[in-house]
């Protein structure tokens, strides 16, 4: 059976063009209209890859035939050099990923949102009060927000001592290095191997160094919160979190506790960065659509009213801030290429082969801009969710699930994701107006909406906004609001 269609290449070294500019999912969405296939095929330094540009094909590999594919390719710049492979998020299918998998899955049900919202709810509360104090500081206090939620939900530390934590900073050097290196072939040693035995000195090998680096922050991420947890849970006691729950249950077992720190680390990396670059484009659509904005703080107006702030009893009832949240997922998904899946045997779709090892790649960008499933899909339109008869969520429209991956490898967090952007978004709109910033002459800044693509987020270029308290009652209603989460 033939390939699938894509860039032409050479039988044994691939299509080098490729090797040296790392295609991502713009590239691969401009494959799938260029070769008019739902399923793209491309060698690149002798490793194929497959991509799958539509939620059907995904769906018919990833999810019915997840048997042959729910293994990840090692990737030795992430997994050897780096050290990322007793992470579950990156390990091949097997006993060990699946121990990991269901540990994860059996102390953090998705159906008992308590092991997570409150400690949502409390970061949030906080946030807005620092965000009022230090507008300017959004990026870094979006990155506080995320990573006191992780540490607290995980490791069980009170979401406010976890402000300015060093574990964040930490988390976010970790990251960094998973974020960029899970990417297949971002570093050549992925594609030839043997370049990792090449002294870091020698011309062309300073991911060495790199890898060093980011193995340093990758360590301190895996046992820092986890050792410091658990020398305070003996001496002052922790609030009940993922960890105390999985040492409640120990049975005794060969290695169990080293099982779960691994899962925990994977949580507080999965968990970290994510939310951070989510919310970093919720802002950058608020300035860009304020009409969206104003009609949100009017659902917020009518629901919640100004004498309080939202909380998730509220969740139904505000329609509009759900879409929100969906289309902000949508127009710019974060993870647009997922993680890389191996096909772990050969098999055939559509008439094609699929050779056995592919690297395979859900193009999650191209299945949230199908114009078939969303129309005028480069514009931020949170009413595509909304019913127009009675304002309600359209349950028939197609959620940007997509981006949470596909299969037996599917996000298991997505709960937990979902819940702290709505949550942090319903908060936001209620008591700021996001706004355009003005330079000394009172002329508008336009803000960069460039996207940094070359790596496995698609994270916003840093810009420039104003964020304004809409009236000065909401200050009070704010303070109010941490009293109580903080049972003052
Ligand atoms: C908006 C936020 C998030 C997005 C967009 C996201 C997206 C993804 C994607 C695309 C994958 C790969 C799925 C695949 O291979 O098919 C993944 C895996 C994973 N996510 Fe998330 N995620 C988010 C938040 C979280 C959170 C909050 C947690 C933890 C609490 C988490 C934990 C994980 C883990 C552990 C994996 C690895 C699963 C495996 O390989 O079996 N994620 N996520």
């Amino acid at each position: 059976k033939p390939l699938p269609p894509g860039p032409w290449s050479l039988p044994w070294i691939g299509n080098l063009q490729y090797l040296i500019s790392h295609p991502n999912w713009l590239t691969y969405t401009d494959w799938y209209q260029r070769y008019d296939s739902d399923i793209v095929h491309v060698n690149i330094a002798g490793h194929s890859f497959i991509i799958l540009n539509t939620l059907e094909a995904a769906t018919e590999l990833l999810d019915r035939r997840s048997g042959i594919y729910s293994s990840r390719p090692r990737l030795r710049m992430l997994n050897d050099l780096i050290g990322w492979k007793w992470s579950f998020a990156s390990m091949p299918y097997g006993a060990e990923w699946k121990a990991q998998r269901k540990l994860f899955i059996n102390m953090f049900n998705p159906n008992n949102p308590d092991q997570h919202e409150p400690r949502e709810l409390k970061a949030t509360r906080l946030f807005l009060l620092k965000l009022y104090e230090a507008p300017e500081d959004l990026s870094y206090l979006l990155q506080n927000l995320a990573g006191s939620t992780i540490l607290s939900v995980v490791y069980g530390f009170d979401v406010g001592a976890m402000q300015d934590s060093v574990h964040t900073d930490n988390a976010r050097r970790g990251a960094e290095g998973f974020i960029r290196a899970c990417v297949p072939g971002t570093f050549f040693v992925d594609y030839l191997p043997w370049l990792r035995y090449v002294p870091s000195c020698f011309p062309g090998s300073s991911f060495q160094g790199r890898a060093q680096v980011w193995k340093e922050y990758m360590e301190k991420l895996l046992h820092g919160p986890f050792d410091t947890m658990k020398n305070q849970i003996f001496e002052e006691g922790l609030e009940s979190c993922f960890v105390s729950r999985c040492l409640g249950k120990l049975s005794g077992e060969h290695d169990e506790e080293w099982v779960i720190k691994q899962t925990a680390g994977s949580m507080y990396l999965a968990g970290t960065d994510t939310t951070v670059t989510s919310l970093r484009s919720f802002f950058l659509a608020m300035m860009q659509y304020p009409e969206c904005q104003k009609k949100a703080q009017q659902e917020l107006d009518r629901v919640v009213g100004s004498n309080r702030l939202p909380d998730f009893s509220d969740r139904d009832s505000l329609p509009y801030i759900q879409a929100i949240v969906y289309e902000t997922m949508r127009w710019q998904p974060i993870t647009p290429a997922g993680l890389p899946h191996l096909a772990s045997e050969e098999d055939v779709y559509n008439g094609y082969r699929i050779p056995k090892g592919s690297i395979i790649i859900a193009n999650a960008w191209a299945m949230m801009h199908d114009e078939r499933n969303f129309q005028d899909p480069y514009t931020f339109n949170p009413d595509r969710y909304i019913r127009p008869a009675d304002g309600q969520l359209n349950h028939g429209m197609l959620k940007p699930t997509a981006g949470f991956g596909f299969g037996r490898r599917i996000c298991p967090g997505k709960h937990m994701a979902l819940s702290a952007t709505w949550i942090a978004i319903a908060s936001t709109l209620s008591v700021f107006d996001i706004l355009k910033s003005v330079d000394g002459n009172g002329q508008i800044i336009e803000p960069f909406t460039e996207y940094d693509n070359t790596t496995l987020q698609n994270q916003p270029n840093p810009y420039k906004c104003s964020i304004k308290l809409r009236s000065p009652e909401c200050l009070h209603v704010m303070q109010t609001d941490v009293d109580f989460v903080e049972g003052k």
